[in-house]
């Protein structure tokens, strides 16, 4: 029988993961969300068939696996009222919360021995194409890792980590990076325009150059590096596109911008701590 899931937090990326669920075969009477937005509620109820309710502590104490899924920022006050719940249910506890530590979440439920995974996902859990970095402590039962593994591999790849500090560089990558290749695909979208296509042309030349590049990326036998300069003829336009992007400091701007969500996470995991 499926393992009754709770997610706390019924928002993107709470509704991206159990969306892709339900999607991959998940019983959706067997996942319960909650929020206090009870229009958002009803809309998953008629969209997914999932249960739903305003009431976090109820949710808790039917669960196998609790995912927190709210803004990291409000964690504490929506985890230390689920103390009493969790020591009925003594569920899984997956945090997919950025920057939040264990140890910060393990204290904030009031039982540090409880079993608690982080995770990093992204949203395109939604169809099923999601990257989720994962972090148990030492300690935690094999059953537990594989739950939380089972979970999210039915949504996309996962890749687990062997220090919770790397959840940050995950973040960094992954998490926050679907955002970069929107912004990416919305630039390329106003170059088409700029250059004569109708918005929807570019639009879904940029999104399906993407989708190659990615597919060709992700099973060819060369590195990204090689199949960059496939497509580079001497003298060609590509090679003057790329000039262009090196001349403009392309990679050190992605480094700088990775860098820089990498901090992010780490001061949020600073301050939820020190809150
Ligand atoms: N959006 C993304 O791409 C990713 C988000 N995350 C993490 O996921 C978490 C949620 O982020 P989003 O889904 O983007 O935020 P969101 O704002 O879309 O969703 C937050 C949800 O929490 C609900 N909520 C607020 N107060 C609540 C309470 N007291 N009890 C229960 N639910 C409550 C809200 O109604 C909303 O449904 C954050 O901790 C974030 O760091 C992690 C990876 C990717
Ligand atoms: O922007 C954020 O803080 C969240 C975490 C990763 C993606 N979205």
């Amino acid at each position: 029988m499926a393992s009754q899931l709770t997610f706390i937090g019924a928002g993107n990326m709470a509704s991206a993961i159990f969306g892709g669920l339900i999607d991959n075969g998940y019983p959706a009477e067997a996942i319960t969300a909650t929020s206090p937005d009870e229009a958002m509620l009803e809309q998953h109820r008629a969209r997914y068939g999932i249960q739903t309710t305003t009431d976090n502590a109820a949710a808790v104490s039917e669960a196998d696996v609790v995912i927190l899924a709210v803004k990291p920022q409000i964690m504490r006050e929506v985890c230390e009222p689920l103390q009493d719940a969790l020591q009925i249910s003594r569920p899984l506890v997956i945090s997919i919360a950025a920057g939040l530590t264990i140890d910060t979440l393990g204290q904030w439920l009031g039982d540090d021995s409880l079993p608690i995974i982080r995770c990093m996902p992204n949203t395109p859990a939604l169809v099923g194409q999601g990257a989720t970095g994962l972090y148990a402590p030492p300690g935690l039962s094999e059953a537990h890792r594989a739950l939380a593994g089972d979970l999210l591999s039915a949504v996309g790849i996962i890749e687990w980590v062997e220090e919770e500090s790397l959840l940050s560089a995950v973040t960094a990558i992954a998490g926050s990076a679907p955002a970069y290749f929107f912004y990416m695909l919305e630039a390329m979208e106003n170059a088409g325009v700029a250059r004569g296509l109708s918005r929807d042309i570019a639009r879904r030349l940029a999104v399906q150059t993407a989708l190659g590049a990615a597919h060709m990326a992700k099973e060819s036998e060369h590195d990204p590096k090689t199949l960059k300069q496939q497509v580079m003829s001497p003298k060609g336009t590509t090679e003057r596109a790329i000039a262009s992007f090196e001349q403009a400091g392309f990679e050190k701007m992605v480094d700088d911008a990775t860098l820089a969500c990498f901090e992010r996470a780490e001061s949020l995991a600073r301050e939820l701590r020190d809150q």
